[in-house]
């Protein structure tokens, strides 16, 4: 398992669940698409959530631990179903999801174990649809006010479909050292919060200077990416690939994002990094690709470029 303690350690706090193409079924959930593939990219990556008591929920645990991933924080819920989504597609770019309700994620707990890992964890990635019921939006606050100072606590913002309230993103804001999201959402975030869109640079201001937050990050499909951080604006392009279907590519950006940020890159080269571990899960099926050694590769080589 990767769970030596030299590791650092990396939450997905949210949703974890089943994403269902037709026939087909394969683990996602945004923070924990976050959580495994940050293990894939040397960290200890971990998941904080809840499943059912039920066949799905069993198939998860099972899933993460042949993945060697941590199962001692997947609560399992007596009374709600493990979660699903449909997924389907127009455009293997464009990934429509319908997230099913009253499930076991929307019910998480926070507990004294769950304070005593956060208060370990050098970074966190939370998002906005695990807070569509009070429970888990509670329960994911509390986790984030028991993480240390120094914790890289991430925002995805990752709005779906109807499950967004500006209340619940301003406290996110608030919470968060880096915002990560995509272009279709700054659109949505600009007029629920009354900031511009026309200017890009004077969104990221706007958001740094009302919520604290040190650094924004853009992303922009095969574009690649921009990021504001430190007074910068860094425009990363992106290195166009095959896709398969882009269903986490976003999450495995900013566990890449996160994993070398981490390790003390700088935003622009951890960025190309990102970039190129996006790519490479669009270029795949589903949002949980094993690609360990292709990731490794890729990190030496711009490391060394
Ligand atoms: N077709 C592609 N070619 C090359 N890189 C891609 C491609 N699609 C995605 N990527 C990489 O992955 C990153 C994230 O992709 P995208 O912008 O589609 O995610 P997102 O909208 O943030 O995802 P989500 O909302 O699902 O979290 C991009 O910034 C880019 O670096
Ligand atoms: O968790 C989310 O935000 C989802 O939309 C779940 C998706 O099905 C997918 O796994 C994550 O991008």
């Amino acid at each position: 398992m990767n769970n030596s303690a030299s590791l650092p350690l990396v939450i997905g706090l949210g949703e974890l669940l089943w994403d269902c193409f037709g026939d087909d079924r394969r683990p996602g959930g945004a923070p924990a698409n976050v959580a495994f593939q940050a293990n894939q990219l040397g960290c200890r990556g971990t998941v904080v959530t809840r499943v059912g008591q039920d066949d799905l929920g069993r198939e998860l645990l099972d899933f993460l631990k042949k993945q060697q991933l941590s199962t001692d924080y997947v609560q399992v819920d007596e009374n709600y179903p493990t979660g699903t989504v449909t997924v389907e597609f127009t455009d293997a770019n464009d990934p429509q999801y319908t997230i099913h309700e009253q499930v076991a994620w929307d019910h998480l707990d926070f507990t004294a174990p769950l304070a005593t890992l956060m208060g370990d964890a050098r970074a966190v990635c939370f998002g906005t649809l695990a807070q569509r019921d009070a429970d888990s939006r509670e329960a994911i606050h509390q986790c984030l006010a028991a993480t240390s100072d120094d914790c890289l606590v991430v925002y995805d913002i990752n709005l779906r479909q109807k499950y967004y309230d500006r209340d619940w993103i301003e406290r996110s804001l608030k919470a968060a050292r880096v915002v990560k999201l995509n272009q279709d959402e700054v659109e949505v975030l600009s007029e629920l919060l009354g900031v511009s869109q026309d200017d890009l640079q004077k969104f990221a201001d706007q958001l740094q200077a009302d919520y604290g937050v040190e650094a924004i990050c853009i992303t922009r499909g095969s574009q690649g990416c921009l990021i504001y951080a430190e007074g910068e604006v860094y425009d990363i392009p992106g290195t166009p690939v095959e896709v398969a279907d882009a269903v986490g590519a976003g999450d495995a950006f900013t566990a890449a994002l996160i994993s070398r940020r981490l390790l003390g890159w700088s935003w622009d080269r951890a960025a190309l990094f990102a970039n190129r571990v996006g790519g490479l899960v669009a270029s795949q099926s589903g949002a949980m690709p094993v690609l360990r050694d292709e990731f490794e590769q890729l990190s030496q080589e711009i490391k060394n470029s």
